[in-house]
């Protein structure tokens, strides 16, 4: 919430989400930020779907098994981001509705980011090519 506030993103969570949130957890977690930003819940991936939240733009899922690399992408300023839990990222058949699915170039070896260092650098880069 914190990074989404920062660069000015909406952001939405659809559910089952990795972490338990419940309306206390999200203020808590937002502190100060809570007034800059105000999440929209999705009770499931198909409510998300058929929310008017998804009807444009993009769908730009970050992934480790990403086709494309996030510094050869052209970000358009409705695109949709889309990152996945923490323990396992998206299911299989949110991975096919994306769009695009990109990957950010980490060290051999290494498994993945965390979700949060993830957004940020996804949004650093979008802000970077819209400015
Ligand atoms: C900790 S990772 C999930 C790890 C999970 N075991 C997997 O294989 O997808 C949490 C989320 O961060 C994003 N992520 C982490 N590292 C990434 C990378 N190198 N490139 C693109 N997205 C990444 C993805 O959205 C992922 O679903």
């Amino acid at each position: 919430m914190r990074v989404a506030a920062c660069f000015g993103a909406g952001m939405d969570i659809v559910e089952p989400c990795a972490f338990p949130l419940t309306d206390k957890k999200i203020r808590a977690a937002a502190m100060d930020y809570g007034a800059a930003i105000s999440p929209t819940r999705h009770a499931s991936w198909t409510a998300y779907q058929n929310s008017a939240e998804a009807a444009r733009g993009r769908l730009v899922l970050f992934t480790t098994a990403g086709a494309g690399e996030i510094w050869d992408f052209d970000f358009s300023a409705d695109d949709r981001l889309l990152f996945g839990r923490e323990s396992a990222g998206v299911p299989e058949n949110v991975h096919e509705s994306a769009d695009e699915r990109l990957r950010i170039p980490i060290r051999e070896g290494m498994r993945s980011l965390n979700v949060t260092v993830t957004a940020a650098i996804a949004l650093a880069e979008a802000s970077r090519q819209l400015r």
